[in-house]
């Protein structure tokens, strides 16, 4: 793979103009955005700034988006939800492998599975597994296609918050390791301060506020320096000193 540099030149998506609306309420309001390939991004904004209407356009699973809006994303896109939509009926491995086909998909579905902490649950169902294996699982599947995006949609917002820093911590380690332009949506300005190196903020169908920050990992929460990030991105979404 290309060093990060390299990478960073060619946007892997461009969105221009990019409007969506339900009935007559504009959700997406003419949005210009280039996330570089290989860069971390989290999008953060109120429940309702439609967080979840972006990034499923931006997974080409809108036929909806009306406009004028010009999108370019790569072709191998994968994308996590909150809940790990594991099928049931499959076994852990057979749910990674779900798609994938050629002779070494298998060593290849194994090889994520280790990459998660799952080597030993290949055999398990997905019922036998607790929400943050199965969160697990569904990176493994994620990666199995070896991603150019990854699409996150709140991918950690059910789970409990020690898993939730242990997930944190994978996910950064998968993404120096396969390096794909990954698009975060979340809720918690804690977890995109610690793991992403772009936010944005949606804000009345547009991008509000896009942050850089330029901070070295791992990064802790308790890190004094991010306090100044959480501080602009709390103003963005409108959280002054009375509600906190
Ligand atoms: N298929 C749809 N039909 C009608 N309205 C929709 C549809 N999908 C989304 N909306 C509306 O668009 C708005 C944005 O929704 P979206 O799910 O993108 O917000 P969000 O920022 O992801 O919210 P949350 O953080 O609560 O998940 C909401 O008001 C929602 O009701």
């Amino acid at each position: 793979m290309a060093p990060h540099t390299e990478q960073l030149t060619r946007p892997a998506v461009r969105l221009r103009g990019l409007t969506r609306s339900f009935g007559d309420r504009t959700i997406l309001d003419g949005i210009d955005l280039d996330l570089p390939a290989g860069q971390f991004t989290a999008l953060l904004g109120h429940s309702g700034s439609g967080k979840s209407t972006l990034l499923r356009a931006v997974a080409g699973l809108d036929h909806g988006v009306a406009g004028d809006g010009r999108l370019t994303a790569p072709e191998r896109v994968s994308v996590v939800f909150q809940d790990s939509r594991l099928l049931p009926w499959r076994r852990v491995l057979d749910n990674v492998l779900l798609g994938t086909d050629g002779k070494d998909a298998g060593p290849r579905g194994r090889a994520a599975l280790a990459e998660v902490g799952l080597a030993d649950r290949e055999r398990a169902w997905p019922g036998e597994l607790s929400g943050g294996e199965a969160q697990r699982a569904a990176l493994a599947r994620a990666l199995v296609r070896e991603p150019e995006l990854l699409l996150a949609d709140e991918p950690f917002g059910a789970l409990d918050a020690l898993t939730r820093i242990k997930m944190h911590h994978l996910l950064r380690e998968l993404w120096t390791r396969h390096r794909p332009s990954v698009l975060l949506v979340t809720h918690d300005v804690d977890e995109a301060i610690v793991l992403a190196d772009r936010v944005l903020v949606l804000d009345r169908g547009r991008i509000g506020l896009d942050l850089a920050i330029d901070r070295p990992h791992p990064r802790s929460y308790r890190e004094p320096v991010l306090g100044e990030y959480r501080e602009r991105l709390l103003t963005a979404l409108g959280v002054t000193e009375d509600h906190r």
